[in-house]
């Protein structure tokens, strides 16, 4: 399946081989010929080559430099837009393959990202996506299954962490399927998943006062996780009216919920109090 080229570990490069598993996930997809879609990660393109079947044009973000040639010797520009970079410093905002053909902002609103991850790299990358959660209608990533239980993990599980409160508090994910490590070539040491995310709609979805204030506050907490919020916040607990929050101050992070962690950092916000004090 990898052909002529040398599957290269520091790039996390496990090329789908199983044609069962890249129906399945084009099928989740749903591919319309107008869609703005952006894939991270072609690769060798299983998945690239049955989205351009069905997209008009598709954009691609691809590190490894061979790889990134091959896919440019195969398909026209006009049809493949190839960037050659790492994901994780992307703006993905620019990248909707019409971008600019529409009124500002409109053609990123529908923006679709879909990918293989690079396992090396899921969690940062899931988190820098975040800056476009308002511009993107939807993503479908395959991912580790073990990040992915961490994804869509509920209070009180083991799994629940800054990763879930943070996607969250954006994202409605769903887990779709499993896919085992003989689907790939060459096989990863862990079980893969697919998940679907697709933004919160506007009246579930709750901005945070200063969402730096949120981001820090849940970071701090979960940097500790075994301790109690009270004693992971510092200072800050001295700005928190605990019995008007209907917070314990003794309880541990993996006890709240998204609601309660917005509600601390909308209360810290009010009080003054920045991402850095
Ligand atoms: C797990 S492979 C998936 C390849 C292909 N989509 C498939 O399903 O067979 C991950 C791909 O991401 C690329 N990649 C790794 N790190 C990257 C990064 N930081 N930015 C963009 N692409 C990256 C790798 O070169 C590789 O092509």
């Amino acid at each position: 399946m990898a052909g002529a080229h040398q599957a290269r570990k520091r790039f996390g490069q496990h090329f789908l081989a199983d044609e069962s598993v890249v129906d399945a996930i084009v099928r989740a997809i749903d591919p319309q010929p107008g869609d703005a879609m952006v894939e991270i990660g072609p690769g060798l393109s299983a998945l690239t080559a049955p989205l351009l079947d069905r997209l008009d044009r598709l954009a691609v973000v691809e590190l490894d430099r061979d790889l990134a040639r091959r896919l440019r010797g195969r398909w026209g520009e006009d049809r493949l837009r190839v960037v050659e970079a790492d994901a994780l410093t992307v703006d993905f905002g620019d990248l909707a393959p019409d971008a600019g053909a529409e009124p500002a902002g409109a053609a990123a609103a529908r923006l679709r990202v879909v990918g293989n991850l690079p396992y090396n790299i899921s969690s940062p990358l899931l988190f820098h996506l975040l800056r476009w959660a308002g511009q993107v209608r939807d993503q479908h990533f395959m991912l580790q299954r073990e990040v992915i239980d961490r994804m869509v993990a509920r209070p009180g599980d083991s799994q629940y962490g800054r990763l879930s409160v943070m996607l969250q508090a954006r994202y409605r994910m769903t887990h779709l399927f499993d896919v085992p490590p003989e689907a790939f070539d060459p096989p990863p040491r862990v079980m893969s998943a697919v998940v679907r995310m697709r933004p919160l709609a506007a009246d579930t979805l709750r901005q945070p006062r200063d969402a730096r204030v949120f981001e820090r506050l849940v970071a701090r907490v979960f940097e500790q996780r075994r301790k109690m919020i009270r004693g992971s916040l510092g200072a800050w607990s001295e700005w928190l009216d605990w019995d008007a929050l209907g917070v314990a101050p003794t309880a541990r992070p993996q006890e709240l919920t998204v609601a309660q962690f917005m509600d601390m950092a909308d209360a810290l916000s009010a009080a003054g109090v920045t991402p850095t004090a």
